[in-house]
């Protein structure tokens, strides 16, 4: 089987460029999907305490290296501290509690999934809904450095962060004794984030972009908002590649140097996903992709958005 393309981190440590998605992912569904993506060639799974599923996950991933199909060492996993555990003295707590659901004794990458601590007593209404949570004051700096602590210990062999605005990566930065490998933040046709992916890279930070598909599950009240797949100049450049709209944007991606996570729990669309490493797009191409750029945000995390470390409300 042909391995996907790998990028080196900032830590020596090498990533998957593509990855399978896991959020709202449940039951068996969750354990199929992963057995399928392993059995065609994924290595690397996007995980989260937050995704209520990362037992599952661990069920798909145990059944497959017990069947031989893959060692631990050629997995990738990642997983991420919820805003309830951003207490420095909480987060190994929580990453043990997820690497004892996903059946790991480490990860290969853990981030702080917001910058946004809320108070520990707002885990038991977890998944957040609607409402507004009580938020906790921890700075994320300081959940930083207990991050730094769990690195050193060998629980994740990298780490870094999710959600962050340039100004939250600045202040890491100052402070960091480890640097952070990844920011993974929303990133699609029409929230391209050129800035923040082009501060990154001056950084060495790499850029994980999740909902590729600009997330077409989640609502948008967007006047005259058109899903990805139907968009007609994706749709035209798919037909001139023979390939689908999907596997265009995953390929734009993965030509501007940004790591994809698609999620499916569809194995033809699991299957589709992957095969996007035998063409190429043209450089006027890209641009046209480039072009149908909004700035259009889907994943807004509304609870938080009177949070003092909000991240959305700069430029970027
Ligand atoms: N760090 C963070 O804060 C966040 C991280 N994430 C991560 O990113 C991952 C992906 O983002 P997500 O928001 O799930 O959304 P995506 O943009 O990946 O879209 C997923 C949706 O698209 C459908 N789909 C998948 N492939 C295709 C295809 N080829 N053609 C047509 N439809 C398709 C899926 O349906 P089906 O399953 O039926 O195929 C699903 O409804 C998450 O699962 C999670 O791991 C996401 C949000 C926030
Ligand atoms: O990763 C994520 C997936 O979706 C959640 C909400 O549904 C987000 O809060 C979160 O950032």
């Amino acid at each position: 089987m042909a391995s996907v393309p790998h990028v080196t981190l900032n830590d020596g440590n090498q990533m998957p460029m593509i990855g399978l998605g896991t959020s709202r992912t449940f039951s068996s569904e969750s354990i199929q999907a992963v057995k399928d993506a392993i059995d065609i060639g994924y290595r690397h799974f996007d995980c989260a305490f937050i995704y209520r599923n990362e037992k599952n996950i661990g069920v798909g991933l145990t059944a497959k290296i017990a069947e031989g199909v893959v060692k631990r060492e050629d997995l990738y996993i990642t997983s991420k501290v919820w805003n309830t555990y951003h207490r420095p003295g909480i987060v190994e707590t929580a990453l043990r509690n997820s690497l004892k659901d996903l059946g790991l004794d480490y990860v290969d990458l853990y981030l702080i999934h917001w910058p946004t601590g809320y108070k520990e007593e707002e885990a038991s209404n977890e998944p957040p809904g609607p409402k507004v949570p009580n938020f906790s004051d921890y700075d994320y700096v300081d959940t930083w450095k207990a991050m730094e602590e769990i690195q050193k210990k060998g629980l994740a062999k990298s780490i870094g962060v999710s959600n962050f605005n340039k100004n939250q990566l600045e202040r890491i930065l100052e402070k960091a004794e480890i640097l952070p490998v990844v920011n993974q933040i929303e990133c699609h046709p029409y929230l391209n984030q050129n800035k923040l992916i082009k501060y990154c890279k001056s950084k060495n930070i790499q850029i994980v972009g999740y909902s590729p598909f600009a997330s077409p599950g989640r609502f948008s009240s967007l006047p005259n908002y058109i899903k990805v797949f139907e968009n007609p100049k994706i749709i035209e450049i798919a037909n001139k590649y023979n390939k689908t709209p999907g596997q265009v944007i995953l390929r734009w991606q993965i030509q501007r140097d940004v790591v994809v996570i698609p999620k499916s729990i569809n194995k033809n669309r699991i299957k589709e996903n992957f095969t996007i490493f035998d063409f190429h797009l043209s450089t006027e191409d890209i641009s046209i992709i480039d072009g149908l750029n909004t700035n259009s945000r889907f994943v807004l995390l509304d609870g938080a958005k009177t949070h003092q470390f909000y991240p959305f409300y700069d430029e970027y």
